[in-house]
């Protein structure tokens, strides 16, 4: 039972019988009786009621019984008893004329008029009296209940009219005038005690204000705790993204010092399990999921996680995670804010360089291509994807393709196995080591080479290795979708022709060509949310969930050549980024889309690069000349 801290206000029926109960009791009537003092007896029943359940205070038991005893009286007085209405203005009446009969008589017009209780005279030093009538009034007119004081109340009201003045403003005089109805009512109750009368008038507008004021206060209240609530819930918010912009800094910071270091001779040099991380000291507390013991419960350890537990030592997968998930959170972030987003994330997936590895760790890229009429093509991947940082760089090309791709570049590993008749066994051996494959540059369209191509990439599928479809192996998906369709390492790289072709094979109707972002959804999707650059002005990059663009500034020179720069280095890329991500970084945005961005704006920062030097000139050898220099500037500072 609740304490009610209110005087007199919403006693239960329950309540107020046992209340009754301990008043009625001998020992109580007979303290009561004659003595002045009375505060000492309502201390005890106030306990005995605790003690039953029930916590009020001595002064709501008296101001309680004192009501009652009015309403007795009233009832008694208005000899109500013989027509029944009795119990609408008492309804203990039973009880208290059990309890009263048993007393001395009570003076009834001296208990209303003064106010006071008859034989129990108010204790002044313990219980005031002043202002007590019209509480007590209030009391006599709510205390009815007809349900357990838990249970909500309703508010009872004596079935006789009482009187409501109204009050009327003429000038600054204010008047009280009694409805017509009021003034009948009044009558009905008593001609006999006007002061009573006066005393009903004024004590409704007082329980109107009452009940007004509760609510209000219980208004006032709600309101305090929700406008509290979201004051709470706004400072949460502005905490987090704080905190997300402080490891955004902190990661940034981390790449710089990453790069200083890597840039200062002896300082690549730095132990990886001893010394603190070559990236920075902010992130020098590595995840325990990206140890280099937990690696190995990844799906492929090796070769693929060569560069990923290096990293993993390195960086804290969190915060990545973060920011990874704000890019995502940025609907109508600016065009540079969203590429400086995608940027930090690319730059989060290149390894560090340090003096730890061994050859290869840092990638082993096979391009599939180069035949009698293209040397150039595989050339320019292979080439671009030494220099953008894989550590080896291998062509599978016709044999007699490979002596001029050999006489390009010592720097290539050339295979000449492509039209052997054992062309798929030659370049199965050597998948174990690869760690991405790029398949198509220079490749051509012989039957026979498409379908040594398309049986490599599904022995490259199997063993779960990053693939990216350019030039004529974007020929052969356009004939058979489905050996690349819905691999998730896979990247398809088309120019708009290629897309066209690709577009119309699959969905067997012209493309809108004047939507090209809707296009390249929509074969993303139809090739099973395989991720698709639409090259061109702008470069589109999608996986079917979201279409982003980079358009970063390239120049107005197309030489051939251009695109196999593009695949050569996201072939490294893609396995950087799924290193990552497999590593624990990343793990909310697709590592082939973050490669996809990284390599399309190398491209075009090589190409800006290559043209302010060489101008119309330009060619895709000079680009490759730019590697180092357009990747240090985009992802090294
Ligand atoms: N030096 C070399 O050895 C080179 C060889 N290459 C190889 O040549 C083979 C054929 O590639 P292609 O690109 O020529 O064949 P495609 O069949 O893809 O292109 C056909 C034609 O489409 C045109 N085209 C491209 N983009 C266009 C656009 N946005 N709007 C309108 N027309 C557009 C081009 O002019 C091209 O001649 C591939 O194996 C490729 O790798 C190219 O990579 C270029 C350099
Ligand atoms: N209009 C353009 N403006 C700026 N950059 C472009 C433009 N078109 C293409 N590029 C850049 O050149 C890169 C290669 O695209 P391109 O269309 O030359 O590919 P491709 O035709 O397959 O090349 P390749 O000659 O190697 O076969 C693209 O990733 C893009 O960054």
């Amino acid at each position: 039972m609740q304490a009610n801290t209110t005087r007199g206000f919403l006693w239960s029926d329950v309540e107020t019988r046992t209340l009754l109960n301990i008043w009625g009791e001998q020992d109580i009537q007979t303290a009561l009786d004659g003595n002045f003092r009375n505060s000492f007896v309502y201390r005890d029943v106030s306990r005995r009621l605790g003690v039953m359940g029930f916590e009020r205070t001595p002064e709501q038991c008296r101001v309680r019984i004192k009501s009652l005893k009015r309403q007795y009286l009233l009832a008694k007085e208005g000899n109500l008893r013989n027509n029944g209405q009795y119990h609408k203005i008492c309804k203990f009446y039973d009880t208290m004329e059990m309890i009263l009969s048993n007393r001395p008589a009570l003076d009834p017009q001296e208990f209303i008029d003064s106010g006071a209780g008859g034989e129990e005279a108010v204790d002044h030093e313990g219980l005031e009296e002043d202002g007590e009538d019209a509480q007590d009034a209030y009391s006599e007119s709510t205390g009815e209940c007809p349900y357990p004081a838990e249970t909500e109340v309703k508010l009872e009201y004596p079935t006789v009219p009482i009187p409501i003045p109204v009050k009327v403003t003429v000038g600054n005089n204010s008047t009280s005038v009694r409805p017509h109805n009021s003034s009948q009512s009044a009558s009905n109750l008593s001609t006999k005690t006007p002061k009573r009368q006066r005393k009903r008038r004024a004590n409704f507008p007082m329980e109107k204000l009452m009940e007004q004021f509760l609510e209000q206060s219980a208004q006032a209240e709600d309101n305090f705790y929700r406008m509290e609530e979201q004051r709470l819930q706004a400072e949460d918010r502005r905490r987090e993204a704080e905190h997300a912009r402080e490891l955004h800094m902190l990661q940034m910071l981390g790449q710089m010092f990453s790069s200083i270091s890597s840039t200062r001779p002896g300082s690549a040099a730095t132990p990886c399990k001893t010394a603190p991380p070559a990236r920075a000291p902010v992130f020098s507390s590595a995840s325990p999921s990206c140890t280099q013991g937990q690696s190995s419960h990844l799906r492929r350890p090796s070769p693929q996680t060569d560069c990923c537990t290096q990293q993993s030592q390195l960086l804290n997968p969190d915060p990545q995670a973060l920011v990874f998930e704000r890019y995502y959170s940025l609907g109508s972030t600016s065009h540079r804010g969203m590429d400086d987003d995608i940027l930090s994330l690319v730059k989060s997936i290149v390894p560090p360089l340090t003096s730890k590895k061994h050859k290869g760790q840092d990638g082993r890229i096979g391009i599939i291509g180069g035949c009698q009429d293209y040397t150039g093509a595989p050339y320019f991947a292979a080439i671009s994807a030494l220099k953008v940082g894989a550590d080896l760089s291998h062509v599978f090309c016709t044999k007699d393709a490979a002596t001029v791709i050999k006489s390009y570049s010592p720097e290539l590993i050339v295979h000449p196995v492509l039209d052997s008749p054992n062309a798929v066994e030659e370049i199965e051996k050597w998948l174990p080591r690869l760690h991405g494959l790029v398949v198509g540059p220079g490749l051509g369209r012989e039957d026979v080479l498409l379908k040594t191509a398309k049986e490599v990439i599904e022995k490259s599928k199997a063993r779960d290795i990053p693939i990216v479809i350019d030039a004529d192996g974007l020929w052969l998906v356009t004939q058979q979708p489905s050996v690349i369709q819905g691999y998730h390492k896979g990247i398809l790289t088309p120019n708009f022709m290629e897309f066209t072709r690709l577009y119309e094979a699959l969905h067997h109707e012209p493309m809108d060509s004047s939507d090209h972002q809707r296009s390249v959804m929509q074969l993303s999707v139809a090739m099973g949310n395989l991720t698709v650059v639409l090259k061109g002005e702008q470069d589109l990059i999608t996986d079917g969930t979201k279409v982003i663009s980079c358009s970063i500034e390239g120049s107005g020179r197309r030489c051939g050549g251009q695109g196999d720069l593009l695949s050569g280095s996201m072939g490294v890329l893609a396995h950087w980024a799924h290193a990552a991500s497999a590593a624990g970084m990343g793990r909310s945005l697709n590592p082939s889309v973050v490669a996809a961005y990284g390599a399309c704006s190398l491209t075009r920062q090589c190409n800006s690069q290559a043209y302010q030097r060489h101008g119309r000139s330009t060619t895709t050898s000079d680009m490759i000349q730019e590697i180092g220099t357009a990747f240090k500037k985009l992802f090294e500072s």
